[in-house]
């Protein structure tokens, strides 16, 4: 039993050693010469390789398939889904830990899922530490949520719950600053003053966060009346701490991706909504996909001088980036999943087909509705056959109409939103869902 135990911890010290050499062909040592670990910018740059585009934690949405194809099509670094801690490090909900991030999937996902950042929801600073603790030898750093407003983050007391209990969030953050052997980050919400906003990523500072996601919205800012998130705020926490700061809200196209970098100062930015429309989110237009679906760079020139995100620009200042057929993005995604032996969660994986598709869904319902229908069946390999069957059916449509309006150039076929002033791509292509006007009210 001994020799086992011996025999798997020397194997996991080896492979941590390895591990970051391996990976990428950086060096990417954690921990100094002086056997200190890295910390602020010399992690951000060090271990993460100055990564400036970030997928956002998205709970049955950022799974290992996802951030895979994520990866490739631009992603420098990206969080899983929020893991709540409760229960995750415990035997008894072994289950329930192999689903939200299985051991496996971190050997499986190795140097192809890396850079990470594993997220937990957490009130319990000892059982934070056993689930980090969990994941400390698959991933780069363990990130704290303080930003999910949901009633279920309400009814477990974490995430924005917690933004008022300023003690138990420096221990939440300070334990892991001591005890794990990778970094430990925070993401979390603007107050409603810059100064309390400024106080309270300070304090996340002073406690040991190592990177700071601030999301410009308050916790009130939710649903259909979370209006715009703040840049001003994001730039005085920026200015205001000297650990990397990420960007993360009202961005929706690659035009954006500059815009709020420029508008912030910030280091990096993370997307959610938008990269789940557009994982090529973060391609320039002179990117190439197998399909011919993004408008030449000259065609639409650099981002636009104005930084506010509530101004409506030129339609060809939102324009700068990649728009691949949503279908060939959908079938690539289910390669992944099929080739994987982690497995994917049927509602993760049809959510996933809902928002790819969704430009050309309105007009073919009748594929929306068995889209809707699909069940697990017997083996997964059917279940994902009947799913595959459904796209490959929406991308001969696709090609279909892309067919009609062949010899046009792309900008010429892109339409403004009345309401919104937004750019409408053809519905062939992968593009940002706006819901309403960006200067809507937000909900009190
Ligand atoms: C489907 C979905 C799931 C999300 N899950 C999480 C989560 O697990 N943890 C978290 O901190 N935020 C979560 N969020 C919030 C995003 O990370 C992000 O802060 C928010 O959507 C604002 O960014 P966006 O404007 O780019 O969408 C989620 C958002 C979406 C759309």
């Amino acid at each position: 039993m001994r020799i086992r135990a011996n025999f798997a911890t020397n194997l996991s010290s080896w492979w941590r050693a390895l591990r970051p050499r391996i990976d990428t062909g950086r060096p990417r040592s954690l921990t100094t010469a002086a056997g200190k670990k890295l910390g602020g910018f010399d992690f951000y740059h060090e271990v993460l390789g100055s990564p400036k585009y970030v997928v956002a934690p998205m709970i049955e949405q950022s799974e290992l398939a996802w951030r895979k194809l994520s990866r490739r099509y631009g992603a420098h670094l990206v969080y899983t889904p929020m893991i709540n801690s409760k229960g995750f490090s415990d035997s008894k909900h072994y289950k329930f830990r192999e689903q939200s991030f299985n051991t496996t999937a971190g050997e499986e996902g190795g140097p192809e899922d890396r850079p990470l950042i594993v997220q937990f929801g957490a009130n319990d600073p000892e059982k934070l530490l056993a689930c980090a603790k969990i994941v400390e030898p698959y991933c780069d750093a363990v990130d704290v949520n303080l930003g999910c407003p949901q009633d279920f983050a309400r009814r477990n007391h974490i995430g924005s719950w917690l933004q008022d209990e300023r003690g138990l969030i420096y221990d939440l953050i300070n334990i892991l600053h001591r005890e794990l052997s990778i970094p430990v980050t925070a993401k979390f919400r603007v107050l409603p003053s810059i100064e309390k906003t400024v106080e309270y990523a300070r304090m996340l500072e002073n406690a040991g966060a190592q990177i700071l996601t601030c999301h410009g919205r308050t916790r009130e800012q939710r649903g259909h009346g979370s209006g715009l998130a703040d840049w001003d705020k994001i730039r005085a926490v920026k200015e205001a701490v000297s650990v990397p700061v990420f960007a993360n809200g009202n961005v929706l196209f690659h035009g954006d991706v500059e815009r709020v970098l420029i508008a912030t100062g910030a280091d990096a930015v993370m997307c959610a909504e938008s990269n789940l429309h557009n994982p090529a989110l973060f391609l320039p237009a002179t990117h190439h996909t197998s399909r011919e679906a993004s408008p030449t760079a000259s065609a639409f020139p650099s981002p636009p001088a104005s930084l506010s995100p509530s101004s409506v620009l030129p339609v060809s200042s939102y324009l700068t980036g990649a728009h691949p057929r949503h279908t060939t993005l959908a079938l690539e995604y289910l390669d992944i999943v099929k080739a994987q032996q982690t497995p994917t969660q049927l509602t993760d994986v049809k959510a996933h087909i809902f928002r790819l598709l969704r430009p050309a869904l309105s007009r073919e319902t009748d594929l929306r509705e068995q889209l809707g229908r699909i069940k697990l069946a017997r083996t997964n390999a059917a279940t994902w056959e009947m799913v595959e069957l459904i796209v490959k059916e929406m991308d001969e449509r696709m090609e279909r109409d892309a067919r009609e309006t062949e010899g046009q150039p792309l900008e010429s076929l892109v339409t403004v939103d009345a309401l919104t002033g937004l750019p409408i791509l053809p519905h062939w292509l992968a593009q940002p869902y706006v819901r309403g006007p960006l200067n809507e009210p937000i909900a009190p």
